[in-house]
């Protein structure tokens, strides 16, 4: 049976309560709390702020009248894990992570979206959920909306497996840190990790998609390309992140309309 929260009670964490939320089943959860107004206002210019706790700040939309909660996850697998367990209490149960990335193959460019189907868990908080031979998998009708939202938008898109890390730096073998030291365990995943065909790091996903799937959500992630993994370990400029910032709220919308009809039938 699930723990799920009282009338009136306001969840430690995010702030929020079941009566904030107005029934709110789905939620756009970006990993900056700089991200969520623009986020919550591009898919509804008539968003409202809800609340500001810690790294957790939250709008409320509505996508064709139905109520969708943009809330940030703050960065890596721990925080994310406060998302999908207090949201979870208030009725939320579909989540997609709207964020920013690391491509990994030559052909997913700056700017471009990059929509995931799974990811390689190379996060720790998802430990303490499932064994790590658990698969940290995307819901299958969640990664379908996104992929035929960035379709029908002409949106340069890839769609793969990624790469969760807990750490920017050494463990996403960038060599441009503090003491530009890479444990030696950790040299050479970059070349590993591409010759496997994975598309993407970025630090969150792979926890998302265990807790959900451990607890019977759903869950989907895209995220804007703003570092080319195969060119410099150098993230992006900010005009490159405006491009793709304009394509994950336009892509992010339409897979929520479009999610919306197929589970109204
Ligand atoms: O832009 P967000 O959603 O924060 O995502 C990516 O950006 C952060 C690192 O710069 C990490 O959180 C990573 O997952
Ligand atoms: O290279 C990158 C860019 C954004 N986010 C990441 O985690 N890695």
């Amino acid at each position: 049976m699930k723990n799920y929260a009282k009338p009136g009670e306001v969840l430690y964490h995010v702030g929020l309560s079941v009566e904030m939320l107005q029934g709110a089943k789905y939620a756009l959860v970006p990993g900056d709390p700089g991200r969520v107004e623009g986020l919550a206002k591009a898919v509804d210019p008539d968003a409202v702020y809800l609340a500001c706790h810690r790294e957790f700040t939250s709008w409320l939309a509505r996508v064709n009248g139905e109520p969708v909660l943009v809330i940030s996850s703050g960065m890596g697998g721990p925080c994310i894990t406060f998302i999908v367990e207090e949201l979870g209490r208030l009725g939320v149960t579909t989540f997609i992570r709207v964020g920013t990335t690391g491509s990994l193959q030559e052909d997913l460019n700056l700017g471009d979206v990059v929509i995931s189907k799974a990811c390689v868990r190379m996060d720790g908080a998802g430990r303490a959920y499932a064994p790590i031979e658990y698969p940290a998998v995307a819901d299958l009708d969640v990664t379908i909306a996104l992929r035929d939202a960035a379709k029908e938008l002409k949106v340069p898109f890839g769609l793969g497996i990624g790469v969760t890390t807990d750490s920017f730096w050494p463990g996403q073998e960038r060599y441009d840190s503090l003491n530009g030291y890479v444990v030696q365990r950790l040299r050479g995943t970059l070349k590993e990790w591409q010759a496997l065909g994975c598309t993407n790091f970025e630090m969150e996903a792979a926890t998302l998609f265990t807790l959900c799937s451990v607890h019977g959500l759903r869950a989907g992630a895209i995220c804007g390309v703003v570092a080319k993994r195969t060119d410099s370990e150098a993230v992006a400029p900010p005009d490159v992140y405006k491009m793709a910032e304009k394509r994950f709220q336009a892509v992010a919308k339409r897979a929520l309309e479009k999610l919306i009809a197929v589970d109204k039938t």
